[in-house]
């Protein structure tokens, strides 16, 4: 596992924006498409915004890009301003030259959940696998919508959201819980390890105890990101504020690595 220490959240964005593009750019020049997985949340805006960004300038295009998101909302009408596809559309997709058929998103409002999550699972293996699977978390250390006690081995499917997560989503429906989705579909964790690479992004003093278990604990269902452990090759990219539970030693010693792990995002 690596683990990235920015000075702030800006910088996060920056180091995660080079390392994706980088990618792209490497999967491209061999002509090859680049399969990615992609998170919602305030804490990758950054990060799309600098790909917009590196796309207008014309460093990358994204038409060998393939992508797959994490989850999205039960029973929330795809035009909502809140559902993920108009989060993905607004924020992304919009603004750079990916196909429409290479998107990929969850539909919450088939009807049939288990049917939509077995053809998402059957359509990340029919596009080759994951290549790079990114990743926001949770307070609590949940990664996609994989809340405390979700099974580490599991794959797509409904899961019901807890109070915390509703809490913490209840800033984007006006502050009011009633108006917040009660489920979600979601990528598994098992699904998030399949990836061939899994970058996590981790901003801010709020998540800096579910840093603290992600790496410096035991893995653990309680923490689903704390699978990333197992993986062969996670990196965690975080700021200042989200590292204030980890150990001085541990800050020391990834911190002591930055100038080998600044060279992964030479671009
Ligand atoms: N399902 C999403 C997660 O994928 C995301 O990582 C988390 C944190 O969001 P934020 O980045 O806004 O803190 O929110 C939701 O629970």
């Amino acid at each position: 596992m690596k683990l990235i220490i920015e000075e702030n959240a800006e910088k996060v964005a920056d180091f995660a924006a080079r390392y994706v593009a980088r990618k792209i750019a490497e999967a491209s020049e061999k002509k090859k498409f680049f399969v990615l997985g992609l998170p919602t949340g305030s804490t990758p805006l950054g990060m799309y915004k600098k790909l917009i960004e590196f796309y207008k300038e014309g460093m990358i295009s994204f038409e060998m890009v393939k992508t797959f998101n994490m989850d999205e909302y039960v029973d929330l009408p795809r035009d909502h301003p809140e559902s993920y596809h108009s989060f993905m559309f607004d924020n992304f997709f919009r603004h750079i030259d990916i196909q429409p058929a290479n998107i990929h998103i969850l539909n919450g409002n088939t009807g049939d959940h288990e049917k939509e999550c077995a053809e998402y699972e059957k359509k990340i293996l029919e596009a080759g696998g994951i290549d790079l699977f990114i990743g926001g978390i949770g307070p609590d250390g949940h990664i996609a919508f994989n809340e405390p006690g979700s099974s580490l081995a599991s794959r797509t499917r409904i899961k019901t959201l807890n109070e915390d997560t509703i809490q913490a989503n209840a800033r984007f429906f006006g502050g009011d819980l009633s108006k917040v989705p009660t489920q979600a579909l979601t990528v598994g964790v098992q699904t998030v390890m399949d990836a061939r690479e899994v970058m996590i992004l981790i901003t801010g003093s709020h998540k800096a105890l579910a840093l603290h278990q992600a790496i410096e604990c035991g893995v653990s269902h309680m923490c689903t990101v704390s699978a990333m452990q197992m993986h062969p090759c996670a990196t965690f990219v975080a700021d200042e504020d989200a590292t204030l539970e980890l150990k001085v030693k541990t800050v020391k010693y990834f911190k002591g690595l930055m100038a080998l792990h600044r060279k992964l995002v030479e671009f």
